[in-house]
């Protein structure tokens, strides 16, 4: 796959393609049919694929107070991508230029232009250009004029609820990390580097690696949950919490995973954390033994599960 990081570097333009548009975070199963149908298109009509999307989120620019938090980060994003075989990533920020864009312009320049589109993929309510004022009828409009086809994918629905990443970041902001799976295809996971905690973990019997994430990733809700740990292509049970650890005063915001039966040395190592199921919220504890003993019934609990 290459990629494209800045419009300004297509010199000469792409052999006729066909272009899935769109933000695309999270790629759920709504996203995943989409690019698929870019992908079956290309390979039919013998053209390139190409997903276009941003760096960062349009409302980081439009209202940035506004802006969510992210289910993928960007390495992840050009990771699937490429791992669904597309042959083209156009990946630019999102700029005040890109923003006053209108529709018609994005189109002949950049679709027409730089891409020499044959074709076009957007969601049922994808909406593109200044002040999103296209929508896939005006695009459909604009393949008759520029000579490219249009294809608008029906809203895919589960349990009778259209996905969306908005409501994949509501089921994880409340905790409902189970239900992810069947929108996200997936478990949710997050991706760090293990760091130094405050040391207190090894003192209490109950060492935890630390991970540092992204300002901008999305945090399941504070609580202590089963989750699965990816640490050198080997997944393994654990548990997980997120949390200001009430127990302790003023301790800062963690992500602190106990890896069960598990005892290498992880400072510095990068680990993924998939979020399978939530076991409680974080509790301030009299005691550390208090504390101790509560960790100790939640490692009892994913053991009992692992078990069933
Ligand atoms: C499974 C698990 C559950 C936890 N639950 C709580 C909790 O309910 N309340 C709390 O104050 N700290 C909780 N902690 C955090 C511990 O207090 C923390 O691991 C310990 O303070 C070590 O912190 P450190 O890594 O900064 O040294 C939990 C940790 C784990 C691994
Ligand atoms: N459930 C779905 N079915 C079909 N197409 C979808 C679905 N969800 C999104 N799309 C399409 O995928 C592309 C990317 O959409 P976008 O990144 O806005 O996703 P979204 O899941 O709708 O996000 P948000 O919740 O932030 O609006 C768009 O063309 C959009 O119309």
């Amino acid at each position: 796959m290459e990629l494209i990081e800045q419009i300004g570097d297509i010199q000469n333009q792409i052999q006729p393609s066909v272009v899935a548009l769109g933000y695309f975070d999270g790629i759920h199963l709504g996203h995943q049919e989409l690019i698929m149908a870019a992908k079956k298109i290309a390979v039919e009509k013998k053209i390139k694929s190409v997903v276009f999307t941003f760096q960062s989120h349009p409302l980081s620019i439009l209202s940035p107070s506004s802006a969510p938090n992210l289910l993928t980060s960007n390495s992840k994003k050009i990771e699937i991508i490429e791992s669904m075989g597309i042959d083209y990533m156009i990946f630019p920020k999102f700029t005040s230029d890109i923003m006053r864009t209108t529709p018609e312009d994005f189109v002949k320049d950049i679709l027409v232009d730089k891409f020499n589109t044959r074709q076009v993929i957007v969601g049922f309510n994808h909406r593109f250009g200044y002040k999103g004022q296209g929508t896939p009828e005006l695009l459909m409009s604009l393949g008759e004029k520029f000579g490219f086809e249009v294809t608008i994918i029906k809203p895919v629905q589960i349990s009778g609820k259209v996905i969306s990443s908005t409501l994949i970041r509501e089921l994880i902001q409340s905790g409902q990390v189970e239900e992810v799976i069947k929108y996200l295809g997936h478990h949710y996971s997050i991706e760090g580097k293990v760091v130094h905690g405050k040391g207190l973990g090894k003192k209490l019997f109950v060492p935890t690696a630390n991970i540092n994430v992204q300002y901008n990733v999305l945090l399941p809700k504070l609580g202590v949950y089963h989750t699965m740990v990816n640490y050198d292509n080997t997944l393994h049970h654990a548990v997980t919490s997120v949390g200001f650890n009430p127990t302790f005063e003023e301790h800062p915001l963690s992500i602190e995973t106990y890896i069960l039966d598990f005892d290498d040395n992880l400072y510095d190592k990068t680990i993924e954390v998939f979020f399978i199921e939530r076991i409680r919220d974080e509790m301030k504890f009299m005691s550390l033994e208090d504390l101790v003993h509560q960790i100790k019934t939640d490692i009892d609990f994913v053991r009992h599960k692992i078990k069933n």
